[in-house]
């Protein structure tokens, strides 16, 4: 997959009549310069995967639980993921973190269960509200991505999105200065902890839309976007892959 990747999080949204939208997506974009990835509920996943086998756009998982099979009711293994059409699966992602209590450590062995079913993993992280007012933003994503990069982590199994939790689905976006000062961070320890840290995607998420998405691709260390509301359509998720196409 290329670098670059628009990357959509459907959260605990889609029914059966979402797949319109991926069809919709995948006649808009037959031939796309840039990756795409749904990443709809685990009910529709194998439907999505199956509706867009050998197009250029992918499918993933939302989670992942950190061991490979056993008694775990309600949760699903990266490799009935991957069994189920995916090649990608979001881990860490706030509300993650924020409803179940998952820490760093989850975070990691989640990644390297992802990367042993040959999954990339997207690493989720971001600071809230009060650790940005505190100042405190940087030393937080940077602990976050220290404590939650497993061993063996690559630019090839490994994806970072950096998501402030003040911006998701709240229509506020960083500004291009929030966003290039975090990402320049991120970058810089992934370049000091990966031989290949340069060539990481690096995905900005937080109310990505068409409307404000060729400003946040220009800005320096951005490969593209995780978009949750905005992924959810055709109409709205179009037109952030054409601004990334165009970057
Ligand atoms: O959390 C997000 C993607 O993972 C961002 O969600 P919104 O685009 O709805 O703000």
């Amino acid at each position: 997959m290329p670098k670059k990747l628009a990357a959509g999080n459907w959260k605990m949204n889609g029914l059966t009549a979402g797949l319109d939208e991926v069809r919709a997506l995948q006649a808009a974009h037959p031939e796309p310069s840039v990756g795409i990835l749904i990443c709809p509920p685990a009910t529709l996943l194998s439907a999505v995967a199956g509706a867009l086998g050998g197009t250029a756009i992918a499918a993933g998982g939302q989670d992942c639980h950190a061991e490979a099979n056993g008694a775990h009711t309600g949760d699903i293994s990266a490799s009935m993921l991957a069994d189920a059409g995916a090649s990608h699966v979001i881990v860490g992602h706030s509300e993650r973190r924020g409803e179940h209590g998952e820490s760093d450590e989850d975070v990691a062995a989640k990644a390297a269960a992802a990367h042993g079913a040959g999954l990339t993993a997207i690493i989720c992280l971001g600071e809230s509200q009060a650790q940005r007012e505190a100042g405190e933003h940087l030393a937080v994503i940077t602990a976050q991505l220290a404590g939650s990069l497993p061993g063996g982590a690559t630019a090839a199994n490994t994806i970072i999105a950096y998501e402030p939790i003040w911006a998701i689905g709240t229509g506020l976006t960083a500004g291009p200065e929030e966003i290039a000062e975090a990402h320049t961070a991120l970058r810089e320890a992934l370049e000091a902890r990966l031989q290949d840290g340069a060539e990481v995607t690096l995905l900005y998420g937080g109310s990505v839309k068409g409307a404000n998405a060729a400003e946040i691709f220009a800005v320096p260390n951005v490969d593209g976007a995780l978009v949750g509301g905005a992924s959810l359509t055709s109409a709205d998720f179009s037109p952030i892959i054409s601004a990334l196409e165009e970057t």
